[in-house]
């Protein structure tokens, strides 16, 4: 890894992919945790736009959820949105996600990080073995989940402040007329109730 204090050190690119329905707090301190810990320049958030593994449940629309994530993210400089997975059709792959980042930003060294879940999973991604060519994988511990170990070079594990927060349960509890406040965002809780997000669940 390049030396940090090294100005000509090449940019160190976050990519947080998540499908955020909604985004919460547990995934603003699993990007800002990860950025301290690997002087990262900037972390993109990356919403999804259709997420096959989640295909037996209706998410929402990529709109809704690309303006919850640029209102989470609004006040932090080091952090930005992108749309390249809610604007290519067809179902998302980071496989994709990776490749149209690297395009975007060719001189930037991409870190793609990961909650213990979705590591756990990463081996049915589509092309895996060609996506572990692409970034560094940072897999973050998350309540309730644990963090595999992989014996793969480029991914490296970090312990994280536990949030017991999910979006499952964010949604829940906007269908049951339970407060969101403090697990997401304050612009995040108005958003929902602008556009009356999950009162059916
Ligand atoms: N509380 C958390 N702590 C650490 N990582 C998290 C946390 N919540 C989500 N993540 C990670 O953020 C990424 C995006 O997650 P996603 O948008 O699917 O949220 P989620 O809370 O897991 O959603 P859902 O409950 O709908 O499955 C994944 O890598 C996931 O593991
Ligand atoms: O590439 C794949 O096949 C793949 C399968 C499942 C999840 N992902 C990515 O993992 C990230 C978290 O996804 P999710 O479904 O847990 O919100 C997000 O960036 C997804 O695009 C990627």
């Amino acid at each position: 890894m390049a030396d940090p204090k090294d100005k000509n050190r090449p940019l160190r690119l976050g990519v947080m992919g998540g499908t955020f329905d909604p985004i919460h707090n547990g995934h603003l301190v699993a990007a800002s945790e990860v950025a301290a810990e690997y002087d990262l320049d900037e972390v993109v958030f990356v919403p999804t736009g259709q997420p096959w593994q989640k295909s037996t449940r209706d998410v929402s629309a990529a709109e809704h959820r690309y303006l919850m994530t640029v209102i989470a993210t609004a006040s932090n400089p080091g952090f930005t949105v992108s749309r390249v997975d809610i604007d290519r059709e067809g179902a998302t792959y980071t496989h994709d996600t990776l490749l149209d980042l690297r395009a975007e930003r060719p001189e930037a060294e991409l870190f793609f990080i990961t909650g213990a879940d979705a590591l756990s999973r990463i081996a049915s991604w589509k092309d895996i073995d060609q996506v572990w060519d692409l970034a560094h994988f940072v897999g973050v511990s998350r309540p309730g989940h644990v963090l595999p170990e992989l014996h793969q070079e480029n991914v490296s594990l970090l312990e994280i402040p536990a949030l017991a927060i999910s979006s499952t349960d964010c949604r829940g509890r906007v269908a049951q007329g339970k407060p969101v406040w403090y697990l997401v965002p304050d612009g995040v809780v108005q958003y929902i109730a602008k556009y009356g997000l999950y009162t059916e669940s």
